[in-house]
Parts: structure tokens; C-alpha cells; sequence
């Protein structure tokens, strides 16, 4: 008989994440927040001190710092199988967890850029690959992932698909699809926070103290995602219903529209693209050990 914590719906099943960062806390919390029961949580990392981050209750979080065979244990016995590292860090996660994938376990990407054609390579060629690409709202049960399934057979789809439902949306996409899903909804919740903290620096600019500015724009983020939300407006018709004839909003807005902002969030659309098709084969960015690198763009590694 099929041993159920390899076989059959997410919950079912023995979940491995390998990679213990800020997307692989998400998915958990996520889960965790959704009441998703796995049989059992085992996460791998590369330290042991980002283990001992995420060393919730009921996840067992192992890490190659402690044991070299860590991501070989892991996966022994999982069902389900959730790859959160760096792209460019998948050269070195195959081999260690090519050879001790169980028959039938599902492996999960959620890599940005890296190919179905170059992980079913490096993970044996064996067992089934879907990659998804989700965001931080997710943590949440508010996020909104893409899902291409390549030649995944349909039951083992609707098993990810399941999983993700859990957090969010979920939109069926080609790879090419998802490589632009990669910027739209992976890296869009960033572009929100980019305009909160903005509009924060407006109000200091404005001789607000820092705390008021801060409450200022977490409040209007907040309120205006709620709203949208809530109501299931268009954004377009909600934007309308503050601008009045000639009034305040209908001058500021005309500031962002004379410096191009539509023209703006394409070009970042069009960079966020280039970039997740270079992923597919992009070697690791100058000093992508060391985190954060920059406190302007705040990339975690
Ligand atoms: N963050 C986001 O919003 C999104 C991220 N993604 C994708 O998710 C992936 C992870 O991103 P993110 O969580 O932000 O990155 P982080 O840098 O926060 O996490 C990466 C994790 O990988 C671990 N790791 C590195 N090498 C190994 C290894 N050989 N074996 C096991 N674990 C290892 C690191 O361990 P340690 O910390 O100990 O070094 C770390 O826990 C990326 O591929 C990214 O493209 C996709 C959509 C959205
Ligand atoms: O910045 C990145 O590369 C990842 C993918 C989308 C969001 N974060």
C-alpha cells in the first residue's frame, strides 16, 4: 500500500523545503495561518542560526551547517518537496536531493527564472516538477502565485494547485507567462511598499515626525488595500471616487502622470522580465552571501 504521507491531496503528505529564507517562512506561515496539516514539516538551510529562525512548532528545521546530509534526510519520506533557495543555488541542492527523492514525490520550484527543462534535468528526470512563483502576501493567505505545470500529469497539478489555493490566488500560466508574473506579482508587493516608504518621505518632507509619517502611509496602504479588497472595485473607478474636478488629488496625481509613472511601471515590468529570463542561467550576483546588500533595493541576499 502507498505510504499517505507520499501519495495523495497536500495535506497528506510529508513537506520538505529546502531553504529556510524570507519566501520559505512565508509558505509555512501561510500554511500554518490556512491550517494546512502536514504529517510533518522539515526545512533545510544553509545555517544554523536561520534554523533556529524558523524552528516553529511542529517544523523541524535542519541545516547543512549541522549536518552535511541534511537535504538528503529531508527529502527522504516527503511527499512533497518545495525548493526556496537562490537560483543560483540549485547546482549545488540537486545533487545532494536528486538521488533521495521518494517515487512519485512532487517537487516544487518556486525559483524565479530557473527552466522546468533545467530542474527535471538536475533533479534525475524522474519525478514530477511544477513551478510556482508566489509573493510575500501570501504569509497572509492574501498573496497570488503563478503555476506552470509543464508535463506534470494533472493529479499531481491539482495537488499544488490545492496548496497554493491555501495562500491566494492562483493563475495557470506557460513558463513565459510565469517569467513575467516573476515582476507582476512576485516583485509588485515591493513596488507597494516602494510607495509607501515614499510617500512616508513626502510627509517628513512636509514637517511630519517620523512615527506620524510612518502611521500616515502604513494607513493609507493598508486602507486602500482593504478597500479595493473588500469592495472588489476597480482600481481605476476607486482612484476616481477621491479625485475631485480640478481639486488636490486630480494635481498631485497630474505631477505622477507628467513624469510618466504608467511609463515608469512598464520599464520596471520590461527590467523585472530581462532579468528573470537571465536567471535561467545567471551565475550568483557579486557578493550574494552576504545580507542585505543594499538598503535601498534591500535585497535579502
Ligand atoms: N522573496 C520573495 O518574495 C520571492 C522569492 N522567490 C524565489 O524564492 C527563492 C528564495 O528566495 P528568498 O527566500 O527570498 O531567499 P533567501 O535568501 O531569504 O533564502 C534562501 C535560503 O536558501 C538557503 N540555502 C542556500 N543554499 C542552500 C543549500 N545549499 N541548501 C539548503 N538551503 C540553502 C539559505 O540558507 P541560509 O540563510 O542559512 O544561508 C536561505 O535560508 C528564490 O529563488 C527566489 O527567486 C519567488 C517569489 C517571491
Ligand atoms: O527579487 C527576486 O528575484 C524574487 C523573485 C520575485 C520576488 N523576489
Amino acid at each position: 500500500m502507498t505510504d499517505p504521507h507520499l501519495a495523495g491531496t497536500a495535506p497528506a503528505r510529508a513537506l520538505a523545503v529546502i531553504g529556510a529564507g524570507s519566501l520559505a517562512r512565508t509558505l509555512l506561515a501561510g500554511w500554518q495561518r490556512a491550517g494546512v496539516p502536514f504529517p510533518s514539516v522539515l526545512t533545510v538551510s544553509r545555517t544554523a542560526s536561520r534554523a533556529a529562525e524558523i524552528a516553529w512548532p511542529g517544523v523541524t528545521a535542519l541545516s547543512l551547517e549541522d549536518d552535511a546530509s541534511a537535504a538528503t534526510r529531508a527529502v527522504r519520506g516527503a511527499g512533497l518537496v518545495v525548493v526556496a533557495v537562490k537560483p543560483w543555488m540549485l547546482h549545488e541542492v540537486a545533487p545532494r536531493i536528486a538521488g533521495a527523492l521518494e517515487p512519485g514525490a512532487i517537487v516544487v520550484s518556486v525559483m524565479a527564472g530557473v527552466r522546468l527543462d533545467t530542474l527535471r534535468t538536475a533533479l534525475g528526470g524522474t519525478n514530477p516538477v511544477v513551478r510556482v512563483l508566489p509573493n510575500t502576501p501570501s504569509q497572509v493567505n492574501a498573496g497570488i502565485a503563478g503555476l506552470a505545470a509543464g508535463a506534470a500529469a494533472p493529479a499531481d497539478v491539482a495537488v499544488v494547485r490545492d496548496l497554493f489555493a491555501a495562500l491566494g490566488d492562483v493563475i495557470e500560466v506557460d513558463e513565459d507567462g510565469l517569467d513575467a508574473l516573476t515582476m507582476l506579482s512576485g516583485s509588485g508587493p515591493a513596488l507597494m511598499f516602494l510607495l509607501a516608504e515614499k510617500l512616508a518621505t513626502a510627509a517628513e518632507h512636509q514637517g511630519f515626525a517620523p512615527d506620524q509619517a510612518a502611521r500616515i502611509a502604513r494607513g493609507v496602504l493598508a486602507g486602500a488595500g482593504a478597500l479595493i479588497a473588500e469592495t472588489g472595485d476597480d482600481p481605476a473607478e476607486l482612484r476616481r471616487r477621491i479625485t475631485s474636478v480640478q481639486g488636490v488629488t486630480h494635481h498631485a496625481v497630474s505631477v505622477l502622470e507628467e513624469r510618466d509613472l504608467g511609463g515608469s511601471v512598464i520599464a520596471a515590468a520590461d527590467a523585472g522580465l530581462a532579468r528573470a529570463r537571465e536567471l535561467a542561467t545567471a551565475p550568483a550576483p557579486a557578493g550574494s552571501t552576504a545580507r542585505p546588500t543594499s538598503p535601498t533595493t534591500g535585497e535579502t541576499t
